[in-house]
């Protein structure tokens, strides 16, 4: 999917919402874990729920990998079901991956050929090259981390250079890269100070930004200086959506979630406009 198809979804659906799979069998409704594919069913459902309130869905990889096997065959039939029923939806595999270049080659074809994902997060840690061949890519996405949500996230990221802070240094040398338009990169929304000195150095590519809900962060403070006329950002939350509710009205608990989140964005955009 490219960059004008997920603004016009953007617009159309008056959201900017990603919802994260991150599922975990010890907190999915009990009823589920009677069914063949439990992760699969919840998922499955959580979309049909909110497919008109979220533009992206982010399962992240390790939820998946955790179950092995199992993990990954559900995975697998998530973002079939997605592609297959909602092709307008922006898929991204949260895996933060990134290794010497043939192995992100390996990386890239896993998740963009074999699953078919839209984007997919990459760590920057290793350069250019390391990067590159998830750009080769031409229709799909790479999602650089460049200030992450966690408490540890300025350990390294906001280490001081003779350049500025290192995560700045990560945004303005990523611009240098081949293919530099199909990037987005990872800013925490627990970090919303850190957002107009961001889009000084990238105006216009997408952000995303995990940490509203279960993290605390808040969406109001992150579209202040976070927004572009494009939007340019996609607001991710997880555990605050699939697990709203823990019984057999999840999927219409997570709706009624994603709705409220959906209702603030529709504000924002009209305010914004
Ligand atoms: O900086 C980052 C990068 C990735 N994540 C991931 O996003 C979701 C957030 O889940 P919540 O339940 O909404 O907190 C999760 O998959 C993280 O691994 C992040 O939180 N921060």
């Amino acid at each position: 999917m490219n960059k004008s198809a997920l603004i016009a979804q953007i617009k159309q659906k008056e959201s900017f919402l990603c919802i994260g799979l991150d599922v975990d069998l010890a907190k999915i409704p009990t009823h589920l874990l009677e069914k063949k594919d439990p992760i699969f069913e919840f998922n499955k459902q959580l979309i049909d729920a909110t497919h008109n309130l979220a533009v992206a869905y982010k399962p992240n990889i390790a939820f998946y990998e955790a179950y092995g096997i199992k993990g990954w065959k559900s995975l697998k039939k998530t973002i079939n079901y997605l592609n297959k029923n909602y092709p307008e939806i922006f898929t991204i595999a949260d895996a933060k991956r990134g290794d010497i270049g043939n192995t992100s080659t390996r990386y890239a074809k896993a998740f963009f050929e074999d699953l078919n994902f839209d984007s997919i997060t990459v760590a920057p840690y290793m350069g250019s090259d390391s990067v590159e061949p998830f750009l080769a890519f031409e229709n799909k996405t790479t999602i650089l981390l460049a200030l992450t949500s966690n408490k540890g996230g300025l350990d390294f990221q906001g280490l001081k250079t003779n350049t500025g802070a290192l995560y700045k240094n990560v945004l303005k040398t990523a611009l240098t890269w081949k293919n530099a338009q199909n990037l987005m990169f990872v800013v925490g929304a627990t970090k919303p100070a850190y957002f107009a000195e961001i889009r000084k150095i990238v105006p216009n590519h997408f952000l995303l930004v995990p940490g509203v809900g279960a993290q605390g962060g808040n969406l109001q403070e992150v579209c202040n200086h976070g927004l572009t006329k494009d939007c340019g950002l996609l607001i991710n939350s997880s555990r605050g959506i699939i697990y709203a509710g823990n019984d057999i009205n999840f999927a219409k608990a997570a709706k009624k979630e994603a709705f409220r989140l959906q209702q603030e964005m529709k504000i924002i955009l009209n305010e914004n406009n």
